[in-house]
């Protein structure tokens, strides 16, 4: 049964079109890979899983839940594009790690044995436990991937939604990412990830979803690097039987990315119809 669950979902931004009637199902015990050009509306499906953006038409069931109220049962987590981030926010590693406990702490947010061995154990599995007390800003790009990595570990969510994850970060951060969503997988968890890394992705997923706009193809990870399917989703007129490398296949496309605003702490998009 799948747990993330997106039904003929359309998303516009005033006249930007994002999402085109995207249908989709995620199973638990999996790592699907969701694959797409800049502008494709990666980002966007995450935030409409999220609660985060409210869609035009359609609808998405967490669990059976709408988003909003899966959100705030703790039941997905979301590690946001590094864009989306502020760095500034005077936050140590450790606190953004606790913020995935939020919502076991109650109204008091005052954290238990429980959510301090949950942080403990989930930095340690990211390997950044001597960095707990940095402001986080003051991470490289890959520990900052991986910190937030760690705050979905910490919330135990049962769904994860991971954009871009290893943009920027380096081979060993890449492949603690690739080994810690297999263990979340192997342990029943619904894993979706973004990547423009389409060499990662056999090491990476277990099956992908390739979007440009709607979903073009879901199935296995060898179907999805056929040729002809990335053509149509990276819309080239031709594949020469290479994979295109990542993140200057859309080149031509508008990159407007998202607003900078809604992440730390899990605060709105600009469209953001939930206060959770
Ligand atoms: N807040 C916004 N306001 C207006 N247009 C937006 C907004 N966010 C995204 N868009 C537009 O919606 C489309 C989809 O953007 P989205 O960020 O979802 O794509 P993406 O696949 O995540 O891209 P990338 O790989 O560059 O991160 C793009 O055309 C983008 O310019």
């Amino acid at each position: 049964m799948p747990t993330i669950q997106v039904d003929d979902v359309v998303v516009r931004y005033g006249e930007v079109l994002a999402l085109d009637g995207v249908s989709l199902r995620v199973r638990p015990g999996r790592v699907t890979g969701l694959i797409g050009m800049n502008g494709s509306g990666k980002s966007t499906l995450f935030k409409t899983v999220m609660g985060m953006v409210r869609p035009d038409r359609g609808r998405v069931l967490l669990d059976g839940a709408e988003p909003a109220a899966a959100r705030r049962r703790g039941l997905v987590g979301y590690v946001p594009q590094s864009e989306e981030v502020d760095w500034a926010f005077p936050v140590s590693v450790r606190d953004v790690v606790m913020m995935g406990r939020y919502g076991r702490q109650g109204l008091t947010r005052r954290p238990r044995p429980a959510d301090h061995a949950a942080v403990a154990d989930a930095l340690g599995r990211v390997e950044l436990a001597d960095y707990a007390d940095r402001q986080i800003g003051q991470l490289s790009g890959g520990q900052r991937k991986r910190a937030f990595v760690a705050r979905g570990i910490a919330q135990d969510a049962r769904m994860l939604l991971l954009d871009e994850p290893f943009a920027g970060v380096d081979k060993r951060s890449e492949a603690t990412i690739v080994r810690l969503l297999r263990e979340l997988a192997d342990d029943g968890r619904t894993v979706l990830v973004s990547t423009h890394d389409l060499h990662a992705l056999p090491r990476l997923a277990d099956e992908a979803a390739l979007l440009l706009r709607r979903v073009l193809f879901h199935g296995e990870v060898s179907e999805a690097l056929r040729p002809e399917n990335l053509a149509r989703t990276f819309g080239l007129d031709a594949v020469d039987g290479s994979v295109p490398d990542g993140g200057e296949s859309g080149a031509d496309q508008p990159d407007v990315g998202g607003p900078a605003d809604d992440v730390l702490p899990d605060a709105p998009a600009s469209r953001e119809e939930e206060s959770a």
